[in-house]
């Protein structure tokens, strides 16, 4: 196992190749993000985005690497972790989790407070054995509070809206003061104000330190702090570097086989089908 030092990157790929059910779904796929590089990666259906969060989660895993080589996968420059500390550091949300938050309640019904309080044990669920401190209580309401959800401490959370659970989400992913927040799809499901109000929040959240890393096909979410972007095709990295270089009508009409044309409104991307 590598030791990490404080340069190395939050997360390495390389060359990471990945099957699902006998079908290659990562092709050697490379890509470094550095500490405060927020980065969107970029990908239309079935590119590989999904693969990419199962990988980061462990919940696949990559080809070994043959011989010695070093492993593909370094997150904070190791290559094995304890998932329980892994997920302190990294905050993850995705629809997944939300789903299974949302469902998991044959062991009884959360609130958005302890929903955000799940955050300190990884877990889906707060059980007997948790043995929940006020600071944790007191940490888990200054994040509902800095995503504008104290009103949603009480409110059982199969009960909120989309726009109200991602919002509690984004807090509870936060009560551990993660480095890095990792977003899938952040927007989906949510109407306009909501979309607009969630986006603001996490450019807060980027704006005050943790990096963000943006996993998605709507160009809307590429909000003006990230600065890198990874666009997949079929599982490969096939355009990465500075915003502007990567994010042109060119590569987009190449990766999502289609002509598009691209425009910057208020920083933030858009895309336009040419339907001519
Ligand atoms: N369980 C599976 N077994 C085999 N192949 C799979 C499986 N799940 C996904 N794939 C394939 O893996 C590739 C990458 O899928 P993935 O779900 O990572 O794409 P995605 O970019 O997240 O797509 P979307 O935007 O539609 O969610 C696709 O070609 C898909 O058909």
């Amino acid at each position: 196992m590598t030791e990490p030092v404080d340069e190395d990157p939050i997360l390495q790929f390389r060359d990471v190749t990945a099957y699902r059910n006998n079908t290659k779904v990562m092709d050697q796929f490379s890509m470094t993000i550095g500490r405060m590089d927020h980065t969107a990666i970029v990908g239309p259906n079935g590119s590989g985005k999904s693969t990419f969060i199962q990988l980061l989660t462990h919940q696949l895993h990559p080809v070994a690497p043959e011989n010695n080589a070093p492993a593909p996968i370094q997150v904070f420059g190791r290559d094995h972790w304890d998932v329980t500390k892994l997920r302190k550091r990294i905050g993850i949300i995705s629809t997944e989790l939300e789903y299974g938050i949302m469902h998991n309640l044959s062991y009884g019904r959360l609130s958005g407070l302890d929903v955000a309080i799940t955050g300190f044990f990884s877990s889906m669920q707060l059980f007997r054995h948790h043995d929940i401190s006020d600071e944790m209580k007191q940490t888990a309401l200054k994040k509902l509070d800095l995503m504008r959800a104290s009103h949603l401490k009480d409110r059982m959370f199969n009960r909120m809206s989309a726009g109200e659970a991602r919002r509690v989400l984004i807090a509870r992913a936060l009560v551990t003061s993660p480095e890095v927040l990792v977003l899938d799809e952040p927007t989906t499901a949510l109407d306009l104000v909501a979309r607009k109000t969630c986006l603001q929040l996490i450019s807060d959240v980027a704006r005050q330190g943790t990096t963000v890393i943006i996993v998605t096909h709507h160009l809307e979410e590429v909000l003006p702090e990230i600065q890198n972007v990874i666009l997949l095709e079929n599982g490969r990295a096939v355009f990465s570097g500075p915003k502007k270089e990567v994010l042109t009508s060119e590569n987009l009409s190449s990766v999502y086989n289609h002509p598009l044309e691209l425009f910057y409104r208020n920083g933030t991307p858009r895309i336009e089908l040419d339907h001519s």
